[in-house]
């Protein structure tokens, strides 16, 4: 307790270090002295100053503080009303009262998917025609129920599907496989009568197929056409033998009339299927004529045909080697822009094509390919029997296209076009919040480290891959770089990458044996990536930066978490991007960084329609 006596009541000064010399300091301390006792006590509850007393006379409770951990407990009246003030409330909670009294009252909701809607991007597809598929497929259970070639149902499960046991057909191959055959019209039967028929030339079919990413559209395809190749083979060898059988004939006829006239000399005649394909398939890029090649290749173990992959990835003396082997050629699987420059030299390497197939059509109908497509297309039209037109995602653009060009095109459309499987989660990070405060790199970073520490409480061995998409080329390699610095393995993929590079780091997340070319004898073995500089390292972890060049396709089978940096500018890019998690029945999760300039409105409906089962629109 502390004794006023030694203080001066004005001034707080302790009366022996102060001289009072003032007379008013001195009256006043004098008229002090005539009120109060000498030795004043101060009262135990000074500090909580006069009680308070209610109406009835009893003592009022004091209120407890807001901030205290007890606040708002046991309380016996509404604050409010307690109180007397209103409470404040903020805008968010406003908001959601309005849409609660709007609601309560029948008003009706906002569209759900408002903002995907302005973007117009995706063609809508009907849920009574989704519904008619579902159905159609129903009792399309096993490769068996196909007119394909034994050799091929075989070769299918064993060879292209790594000996998967009990294998039934995804949707779109149940849905594509008995089209592209003219199953159901029984044209294919009516084709195949007999030898002379297949001189007719029937009218062009065109189709195109669309299927969620990871459905596996590359089989669907492919048998039918390996199919035809081979059905077309036979009836070859069986015109070739009617037509030997009749020169010979011919040869013994005219043996007898010219008995004296010498005989011309043998003229070796080259192989026909020589640099002309019966099949094309047009991909993208360099990664995907691999893909599709490795497929195609896979199949050609036990059904006997012959298949080359090109593009500007190999040397030209492979190219040509492959493409003009004596042996002739079946299938070419390559990029537009490759195939067009050959076939501008030499026209007949499209002379002989019954099938062309456009996969990711959505990329090669798309205004910045679609002209060299397009010609591709026009320079086969002559030979041509089917038209192929594949994509995970039918673009608005897409639609308009084939409704003035091939306004005929049959779509096969699975029930789940266009929506991203729930069994893929998307979950937000907020960039702008604390600690990263705008810094896209930082929380980038502390979401792989956060998913590197949940493997690795998981007690997890195996290396895990992480696909981070950004929408600027340039980004690609220092956002790398940065992630390097704090720790992280991680490599850039982008146009600019060297070739032989991509091919290594894609076939690391695809799981595939793409065959890597071997090092020079002088090169020094490379280093997957950079020495992180930070003493911090995240084991396990191998990241994979990339822009939409890698979200076409690539089939990322080894992929289970995928980063978006930036917020992708339309639906179509946000399905191509999760869709390299979650294939074939697989689970996936995707994180997406949203600040304050990008589109929260339509994460929102992306992550609503995702969680829904919905297709976006
Ligand atoms: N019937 C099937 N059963 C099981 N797995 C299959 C089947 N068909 C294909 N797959 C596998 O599914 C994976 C994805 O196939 P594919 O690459 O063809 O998908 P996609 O639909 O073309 O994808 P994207 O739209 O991303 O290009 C491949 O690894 C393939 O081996």
């Amino acid at each position: 307790m502390f004794r006023l006596s030694s203080l001066c009541p004005f001034c707080e000064a302790t009366s022996l270090s102060k001289s009072i010399s003032s007379s008013w300091h001195t009256r006043g301390a004098a008229t002090l002295q005539q009120r109060r006792p000498s030795r004043m006590v101060l009262s135990e509850r000074v500090a909580r100053g006069p009680p308070k007393t209610t109406e009835n006379g009893k003592t009022a409770k004091k209120p407890k503080s807001r901030n205290s951990p007890w606040a708002g407990t046991n309380l016996t009246e509404p604050p409010r009303e307690r109180y007397g003030t209103k409470r404040m409330v903020s805008p968010a909670e406003q908001k959601r009262a309005n849409r609660h009294a709007k609601e309560a009252k029948g008003t009706k909701q906002k569209d759900p998917m408002k903002a995907l809607k302005m973007q117009r991007a995706l063609a809508s597809v009907s849920y009574e025609k989704r519904a008619k598929v579902k159905q159609e497929l129903l009792d399309r259970n096993t490769f068996e129920e196909f007119d394909l070639l034994p050799s091929i149902k075989e070769s299918a499960c064993l060879q292209a599907l790594g000996g998967l046991v009990g294998v039934s057909p995804t949707p779109i191959q149940r849905l594509t496989i008995p089209a592209l055959l003219g199953m159901e019209t029984g044209r294919r039967r009516s084709r195949r009568r007999s030898a002379e028929d297949a001189t007719k030339k029937e009218e062009m079919q065109q189709f195109l197929l669309a299927a969620e990413t990871g459905s596996g559209k590359t089989l669907a395809y492919v048998l039918p056409i390996v199919d035809a190749i081979k059905r077309a083979e036979k009836v070859e060898a069986e015109q070739e033998r009617i037509s030997k059988a009749q020169k010979e004939k011919e040869k013994a006829n005219d043996a007898l009339s010219s008995v004296f006239e010498l005989e011309a000399p043998k003229v070796e005649q080259s192989n026909p299927a020589m640099g002309r394909p019966r099949a094309i398939i047009l991909v993208p890029t360099s990664e995907l004529v691999v893909q599709v090649g490795t497929v195609i290749k896979s199949l050609a173990h036990t059904v006997k045909f012959r298949s080359a992959m090109i593009s500007a990835s190999f040397t030209s003396t492979v190219i040509r080697n492959r493409l003009f082997s004596p042996n002739g050629i079946d299938i070419v699987v390559s990029t537009p822009h490759l195939l067009n420059s050959i076939a501008e030299t030499d026209p007949n390497i499209l002379s002989r094509v019954s099938h062309l197939v456009i996969d990711e059509a959505d990329s090669l109908l798309d205004r910045s390919f679609s002209p060299i497509t397009s010609s591709i297309v026009d320079r086969a039209t002559p030979s041509l029997e089917q038209l192929i037109m594949c994509s995970a995602t039918i673009p608005r653009s897409l639609d308009s296209y084939l409704q003035k060009r091939y306004p005929d095109t049959r779509r096969l459309v699975t029930p789940n076009l266009h929506a991203i499987p729930r069994r893929v989660q998307l979950s937000v990070v907020d960039v702008d919040k604390v600690p990263y405060q705008g810094n896209r790199d930082l929380a980038c970073a502390q979401t792989i480290w956060d998913i590197g520490k949940e493997v690795s409480d998981a007690g997890e061995e195996r290396e895990k891959k992480i696909v981070v998409f950004v929408n600027e080329r340039e980004k690609t390699i220092e956002l790398a770089e940065y992630l390097r610095n704090k720790g992280i393995e991680a490599t850039a993929l982008s146009r600019d990458s060297d070739e032989r590079k991509q091919a290594e780091v894609l076939a690391a997340f695809t799981g595939a044996a793409i065959p890597a070319p071997k090092p020079k004898p002088d090169e020094q073995p490379r280093r997957r990536s950079k020495e992180p500089t930070s003493k911090r390292t995240l084991p396990n972890i191998h990241v994979l930066v990339m822009t939409d060049l890698g979200s076409r396709g690539i089939d990322t089978l080894l992929v289970k978490h995928v980063i978006l940096y930036d917020v992708p500018h339309t639906s179509i890019d946000f399905i191509h991007r999760l869709g390299r998690v979650g294939r074939m029945g697989r689970r996936g999760r995707g994180v997406v960084l949203v600040g304050k300039n990008d589109r929260k409105d339509v994460v929102r409906e992306v992550r609503e329609g995702m969680f829904k089962g919905q297709a976006l629109i």
